[in-house]
């Protein structure tokens, strides 16, 4: 086993493929560790931020069969941010598809940030599919959670920062940040489509970390990436993520409530406050919940790792 806060070791897929899961997309998914192991599947952030090479780094791969994949429009899938045919309801389906296309019973469901909310509509559709659920930075697109970070809440922590953000919208339109940007990131005018991009993408990773992490920063500078992550962001958003009521997933969490469960999140997670996982904890207490006191929101704050860490080595044996 790792050290504690130590990531396993670099691996490489055994296996990877593109899965048609509807007329228009298809999606990335690969496989590495042990193809005999305890399955586990990593759901990424954004939406639209794509899974990278550490991600498989939090499971032994002993004991895990580890299958990442890229959701619609993200990372490796194809067509890239594409947004039609791209629902919260449309990626349960298709995580629920790539279960059986890699024969997989039951699975343990692992993810952080959007990877939670999604992690959540999953586990409460299919949760005779699931074995144990590893959640952190959680977020459920509540639109407090929403206006927290996109509008005004966040802005009195990082003034500095959110000038840029806000300053990339006419002052006239700035009372709904949200919709001024997914005007510009679905509009015809490309230059406009990624200069918008850049802007949304760079407010978030600058602010995903205690301290700044310019790698994460570097990231919203990627054309293709800065525009699948800015652009499938605020479509779900602006759809409220395709939910009947904004707390449904709080709402239908007692489905979980005889699986385990494990809830990490940074105290000064400032993309995801905390209220939103007390809430979770609050409705699921039989969790295992901890507040990580000095981290914010990506799973590269060091505390934040090692939680996620002793949680997959807890659940490795399932
Ligand atoms: C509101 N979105 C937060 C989120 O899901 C997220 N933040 N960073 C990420 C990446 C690590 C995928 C860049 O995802």
């Amino acid at each position: 086993m790792a050290d504690k806060n130590d990531l396993f070791p670099e691996i490489e897929p055994y296996d990877t493929g593109m899965l048609k899961v509807s007329d228009l997309h298809s999606i990335y998914y690969e496989e590495s560790g042990n193809k005999n192991g305890n399955p586990v599947v990593f759901i990424h952030g954004g939406p639209g931020g794509g899974t990278s090479p550490r991600d498989r780094r939090f499971f032994d791969p002993e004991a895990y069969r580890i299958i990442l994949f890229d959701q619609r429009g993200a990372g490796q899938s194809l067509p890239a941010y594409e947004l039609r045919e791209n629902t919260t309801w449309d990626l349960v389906a298709d995580i629920e598809k790539l279960r059986e296309h890699l024969k997989i019973d039951k699975w343990v469901v692992f993810g952080g940030s959007w990877g939670s909310t999604l992690g959540l509509a999953y586990s409460e559709t299919h949760p005779d599919k699931v074995k144990a659920i590893i959640l952190r930075g959680i977020f459920t697109c509540r639109r407090r959670e929403l206006l927290w970070f996109y509008q005004d809440g966040c802005s009195l922590i990082y003034p500095d920062k959110f000038e840029a953000y806000r300053d990339h919208i006419p002052e006239v339109e700035r009372g709904d940040l949200i919709s001024a940007y997914y005007r510009r990131l679905t509009g015809d005018d490309e230059e406009a489509r990624l200069s918008a991009a850049q802007a949304w993408s760079t407010w978030e990773m600058t602010t995903s970390r205690m301290f700044v992490d310019e790698e994460l920063v570097k990231k919203a500078e990627k054309d293709t990436w800065c525009l699948q992550f800015a652009r499938i962001e605020c479509h779900y958003f602006v759809n409220g993520i395709f939910m009947k009521t904004e707390s449904q997933l709080l709402d239908d969490a007692d489905k979980l409530s005889n699986i385990p469960v494990t809830i990490i999140q940074g105290r000064y997670d400032v993309v995801c406050p905390v209220e939103t996982a007390w809430l979770l904890h609050k409705k699921l207490p039989k969790a295992d919940f901890h507040i990580v006191q000095d981290a914010g929101h990506s799973t590269k704050e060091e505390g934040i790792q090692s939680q996620l860490i002793a949680a997959t080595e807890k659940y490795k044996k399932l």
